[in-house]
C-alpha cells in the first residue's frame, strides 16, 4: 500500500470516469440551451414566434400548418436559458454562449457546442457566420489563440498518439520534425487561406484561466458526418472533388470517442486554423434543395484540442511524462437542417439524405430522451448511442463529463412552423438532460511543483543577460513576484466598534502571509541546502580538474616532443614520397603510352576483323545458290536410296516366301522318292507341276537313270565313249576349297550327269535341325540343294549359296548370294525348245545385303531382272 504521505503517481492524476447516478447535484450541470431567432426573410412575412421574456417564446400556429388543425390552434409555450431576437449580433451570441466554453477550454473542461434547427433556419450563419460578421467558431479560435499565445509549446513538441491521446518530445526532436515539415512546405505549399474568412474580430480579447507554468498547444480536426459516415475534411490527399474515405468511430484508454485516424492539424495561430477551415469547407458535400440553395447536407464537426502540460522546476521545457498531459476539446457541431421531405419534394440521393439526417436527428433526440428519463426516474433505459454517428462521437459527453450548449435556431416564419414546434419540443426536452460538471485538478501542484516557474525562470534569464552587458551596475528585479506573500494588505481602517470582520479578515490574512512565509522560508532552506551542496560537488570537481590539468600538461609535453619526432619522420617520408610520386608519373606516362598503342592494335584488329566479316558474308551470298543446288542434288539421291531400299525390302519379303516354300518343300523330300518317282509320273501330267513344288511325274525316259544308283551306273557305262564331264565345267566358286555345309533332301534324285558341282570339304546334311552343323568354325559356305520338274515338266535343281555368318548369340545366319539352276532337257520332246536337249547349267547370282537371318534365296523367275546368268553359263546337249 502506498503511504498517505507519499507523492501520487502520475499515472494516477488522471480523473477516474464517474458514475452518473452518484453525483451530487452541485456536481452536475443541465445542458444549456438557447434560441435564436432569425429576421424575416420579407417584413410583410407573418411571424409564427413571439418572444414575451428574455427566456421565453410563444408559437402561435399559422392556418396553414398542420398543428393548427391538430391541436385546435393552441399556442405554445416554449422556455430557454435565453432567446436572442433577430437582432442580436454574432458578438453577443459568442460572448453569452460559446465564451465560458473557450474559458473551460482553456482550464482544462471539454465543451461541446452545437446548432439545431429547421434547414434555413440560422444555424451555419451562427456557427461560422459571414465575412465581416463572424460567427462562434472564427470568435472562438481568435480568443483561444490570444489567450494563450505567449505559453504556447514550440511546434511538435506535442505529438497526437494516434489513439486520440499525444506523446511529448524533446525539443530537439521537436525541432528536427519543424525543419523537416519547413523543407517540405519549400517544395510546394498550396495556400487554402480565404481572406473572407480571416474575418476582423479586433473586439476580441483574452478569456481568464491560462496557467502561465503550463505550455498549450492547439490541434484541429474537421469531420463530416454524411448519410451515417464519417469523413475527414483535412485528409491530406484525394482531390476535393472525389470521395473520402470513411472513417470508423473509436473509443480510447480513458474511454473518450474519437475518430480513428482522423487528421489533427497542429495550429499556431488562429489565421492558421481558418486555413484548415477553410480547407474542409471546400471538401464538404454541398447540395441544393427546393427549400435553400446553400443548405448543407451533412453535420459538420470542428474540434479543437487543447493540449497543456507543466513546465519543469527550471520552467523551461515541458516535463518529459504523458501522464502530466492535459487534453480538453471543445466540439463545435454544425447540424445539417430538420426537413419534413415530403414539402422539400426531395428525390433520389436528395431523399436518401434527408432520410438519413432525420434518422440521426432522431437518433439524437431519442438518446437524450431516454437519458433524460434514466437522470430523472432512475430507469436503466439503454441509450442507443452508436444507432448514429453523430451520438456515437458525442457519447462521452453525455456519459462522461463535459459542458454541452446547443442553439436553437429557428426561422418565424409560417412555413416552417410545424418543424419548428418539433425542434422546440426537442429543445425543451434536452434542457432536462444533466452532463456531469467537468472536475479540474492542478497536476503541477500536485506533483510538486511550485507556481511561478516560467516567471522565475524569465527574471532569471534577463538578469543574467543583464549581468553580461558591459555598463551592468546594479540590477534591480522585481523578485517579490517570485517570493511574494500574496497579495497586499486589506484596508484595515476601523471606523467602528462593530468591525470586527476587519479583524478577522486582517488576522486571516496575516496567517496566511505567515503560511506562505513558511512554505518560502522551507523552500529556501531546501534551495540553500541544494545550493551548498552543488557548491561542494563544484569545489570538488574543481580539484579534480586542476589535478587533471597538472597531469594533462605532462602527458602534452610528452605528446610535443613525440610530435616533433614525428614531424621530422614525416618531412624524410615525405621526400621520399616525392621521389617516388616523379618516378610514379613517369611511368604512368609511360603507360598511357604503352595503352594507347594498344588501343591503336585493337583499333586495327577489329576493323581487320569487321573487313573479314564483310568478305565472308560477300562470299558466302556468292556460294549460297551453289549450296543450294547441292543441297537439291542431296535430296535427289536421298529419294534414289529411299526407292532402292524400298525394292530391297520388297525382295526380302519375296525371299522370306521362298524360304517358307523351301521349308515345305524339306518336309515333302522326307517322303521315299521311290514312291515319288513311280508310275504315278506316267498318271500325272507334266503341266500340273509349279515351280517350286515337288515333283509329281517324270517322263518316262527320265525315269529310268533316276531309278536306282544301279541303274545310273549302267546307263553311264552305255553312254561309254561320250564326254558327260568335263572338269572345265566344275563351278569356281561352288568349289573354292572352304568348309561347306550342303543342305539336300535325303533322297536327293541322281541327275545321271555332270550338272551337279562338286563341293570340296563340304558336309552333307539332309536336315538342319542340330545349330552346331552350321554355327561351326570350320563352316563357312552354305549350299542348299532342291530338285523339281518344270512346267514343261523339265527335271531342274537348284543350288541355292550363301555365306554362314556368325550371330552375336552364338548362332549363325546365312546371307543367301548366288544361286545356280542346273535344267535337264529331254532330247525327245516336242516343243519350241525340244531341238535343245540335255542338260542346261544357269547361274544366278546377285548380292544382296545382309538380311539378318537365314531367308531363302529368290527363285530365278522373281528375280529375273535383277540377276545375271553368267558368261559361264553352260549347256550340254545329250
Ligand atoms: N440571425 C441572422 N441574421 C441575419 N441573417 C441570417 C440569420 N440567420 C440566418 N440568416 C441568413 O439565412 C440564410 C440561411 O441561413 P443558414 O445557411 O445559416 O441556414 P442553415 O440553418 O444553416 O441551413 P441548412 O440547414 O440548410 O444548412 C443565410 O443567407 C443567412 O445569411
Amino acid at each position: 500500500m502506498r503511504s498517505a504521505k507519499s507523492k501520487p503517481r502520475l499515472n494516477e492524476l488522471r480523473t477516474p470516469a464517474r458514475s452518473k447516478q452518484n453525483l451530487a447535484p452541485n456536481e452536475r450541470d443541465p445542458v444549456q440551451v438557447y434560441c435564436r431567432l432569425r429576421p424575416m426573410s420579407r417584413e410583410s412575412d407573418h411571424s409564427c414566434i413571439k418572444i414575451v421574456s428574455s427566456n421565453t417564446v410563444l408559437l402561435t400556429p399559422p392556418a396553414t400548418a398542420i398543428s393548427y388543425r391538430n391541436e385546435n390552434n393552441k399556442i405554445m409555450k416554449y422556455t430557454f436559458k435565453e432567446v436572442f431576437p433577430p437582432e442580436t449580433s454574432q458578438a453577443e451570441v459568442f460572448d453569452k454562449v460559446a465564451l465560458p466554453l473557450v474559458e473551460g477550454l482553456i482550464r482544462g473542461k471539454s465543451g461541446l457546442l452545437f446548432t439545431y434547427g429547421v434547414t434555413g433556419s440560422g444555424k451555419t450563419f451562427t456557427m461560422t457566420g459571414e465575412p465581416q460578421n463572424c460567427g462562434l467558431l472564427p470568435r472562438c479560435l481568435n480568443i483561444i489563440f490570444k489567450t494563450i499565445n505567449d505559453y504556447q509549446a514550440h511546434k511538435y513538441v506535442f505529438k497526437p498518439d494516434k489513439m486520440n491521446l499525444f506523446d511529448i518530445q524533446s525539443e530537439a526532436e521537436a525541432m528536427l520534425e519543424r525543419q523537416q515539415e519547413l523543407h517540405k512546405f519549400k517544395s510546394g505549399k498550396k495556400n487554402n487561406s480565404n481572406p473572407d474568412l480571416a474575418m476582423s474580430s479586433t473586439d476580441i480579447t483574452k478569456v481568464e484561466g491560462v496557467n502561465e507554468d503550463n505550455q498549450y498547444a492547439v490541434f484541429v480536426s474537421y469531420v463530416e458526418i454524411y448519410n451515417n459516415s464519417v469523413f475527414d475534411l483535412l485528409e491530406e490527399g484525394p482531390p476535393l472533388t472525389k470521395n473520402l474515405p470513411a472513417k470508423i468511430i473509436r473509443e480510447d484508454a480513458a474511454h473518450n470517442m474519437y475518430v480513428n485516424g482522423v487528421t489533427e492539424i497542429e495550429i499556431k495561430s488562429a489565421e492558421e486554423a481558418f486555413e484548415a477551415f477553410y480547407l474542409g469547407l471546400k471538401r464538404k458535400r454541398m447540395a441544393h434543395t427546393n427549400l435553400n440553395a446553400e443548405s448543407s447536407r451533412s453535420h459538420s464537426v470542428f474540434t479543437i484540442r487543447l493540449v497543456q502540460a507543466p513546465v519543469d522546476e527550471m520552467g523551461e521545457a515541458v516535463i518529459q511524462n504523458k501522464d502530466v498531459l492535459k487534453v480538453s476539446q471543445l466540439s463545435l457541431v454544425d447540424l445539417a437542417g430538420s426537413e419534413r421531405t415530403n414539402r422539400t419534394k426531395n428525390t433520389g440521393q436528395r431523399l436518401k439524405e434527408a432520410g438519413n439526417i432525420n434518422k440521426s436527428l432522431m437518433t439524437l433526440r431519442s438518446c437524450l430522451e431516454l437519458l433524460r428519463e434514466n437522470q430523472l426516474f432512475g430507469a436503466k433505459n439503454k441509450v442507443p448511442y452508436r444507432e448514429s454517428k453523430i451520438t456515437h462521437l458525442f457519447k462521452n459527453f453525455f456519459e462522461g463529463e463535459g459542458q454541452v450548449r446547443m442553439i436553437v435556431c429557428a426561422n418565424p416564419r409560417a412555413e416552417d412552423y410545424d418543424e419548428t414546434l418539433q425542434v422546440m419540443r426537442f429543445a425543451e426536452m434536452a434542457a432536462e438532460v444533466e452532463v456531469a460538471k467537468p472536475q479540474i485538478t492542478d497536476i503541477a501542484a500536485e506533483i510538486g511543483l511550485k507556481s511561478g516557474r516560467r516567471k522565475a525562470n524569465r527574471l532569471f534569464n534577463t538578469a543574467r543577460e543583464y549581468i553580461m552587458r558591459p555598463d551592468a551596475k546594479e540590477l534591480e528585479l522585481d523578485l517579490g513576484l517570485v517570493y511574494s506573500l500574496g497579495p497586499d494588505f486589506p484596508s484595515l481602517k476601523i471606523s467602528s466598534s462593530q468591525e470586527d470582520h476587519i479583524i478577522k479578515e486582517l488576522k486571516a490574512h496575516l496567517e496566511m502571509r505567515l503560511n506562505r512565509r513558511e512554505i518560502l522560508k522551507r523552500s529556501k532552506a531546501v534551495k540553500d541546502e541544494r545550493l551548498r551542496s552543488a557548491l561542494l560537488d563544484l569545489e570538488k570537481d574543481s580539484l579534480e580538474v586542476r589535478s587533471e590539468n597538472v597531469s594533462l600538461k605532462g602527458q602534452l609535453a610528452a605528446a610535443e616532443r613525440r610530435v616533433r619526432a614525428l614531424e621530422e619522420r614525416l618531412t624524410a617520408t615525405e621526400n621520399a614520397s616525392l621521389s617516388h610520386q616523379r618516378k610514379l608519373n613517369e611511368m604512368t606516362e609511360y603507360t598511357s603510352s604503352l595503352k594507347r598503342e594498344l588501343q591503336e592494335k585493337e583499333l586495327l584488329l577489329s576493323q581487320n576483323k569487321l573487313d573479314k566479316e564483310k568478305q565472308k558474308k560477300i562470299l558466302e551470298k556468292r556460294y549460297n545458290h551453289k549450296i543450294a543446288a547441292e543441297h537439291e542434288k542431296a535430296k535427289e539421291i536421298c529419294s534414289e536410296s529411299e526407292r532402292l531400299r524400298n525394292v530391297i525390302e520388297d525382295k526380302e519379303n519375296r525371299l522370306r516366301i521362298i524360304a517358307e516354300a523351301l521349308k515345305i518343300e524339306r518336309d515333302d523330300h522326307t517322303e521315299p522318292v521311290p514312291k515319288m518317282m513311280g508310275d504315278v509320273g506316267a498318271q500325272t501330267s507334266a503341266r500340273d507341276f509349279t515351280p517350286g513344288s515337288t515333283p509329281r511325274a517324270l517322263p518316262a525316259h527320265m525315269l529310268t537313270p533316276f531309278s536306282s544308283a544301279q541303274q545310273t551306273k549302267d546307263t553311264q557305262s552305255s553312254r561309254r565313249g561320250v564326254a558327260v564331264a568335263n572338269p572345265r565345267h566344275k563351278r569356281s566358286l561352288s568349289a573354292d576349297g572352304r568348309g561347306w555345309i550342303e543342305h539336300a533332301p535325303k533322297n536327293i534324285v541322281p541327275m545321271g550327269t555332270v550338272l551337279k558341282p562338286s563341293i570340296g570339304h563340304s558336309k552333307h546334311v539332309n536336315k538342319l535341325t542340330n545349330v552346331k552343323d552350321i554355327a561351326n568354325s570350320k563352316v563357312s559356305k552354305y549350299c542348299l540343294v532342291t530338285q523339281a520338274q518344270d512346267t514343261d515338266g523339265e527335271f531342274e535343281m537348284t543350288m541355292y549359296k550363301g555365306d554362314v555368318v556368325p550371330t552375336c548369340g552364338g548362332g549363325a545366319q546365312v546371307i543367301f548370294n548366288d544361286v545356280e539352276m542346273l535344267k535337264q532337257f529331254s532330247p525327245t520332246r516336242q516343243s519350241n525348245s525340244a531341238r535343245l536337249s540335255g542338260n542346261t547349267c544357269a547361274r544366278h547370282s546377285g548380292k544382296r545385303r545382309d538380311t539378318g537371318g537365314c531367308s531363302p534365296p529368290q527363285t530365278p523367275s522373281n528375280t529375273s531382272k535383277k540377276q545375271r546368268v553368267d558368261d559361264d553359263e553352260i549347256i550340254h546337249m545329250n
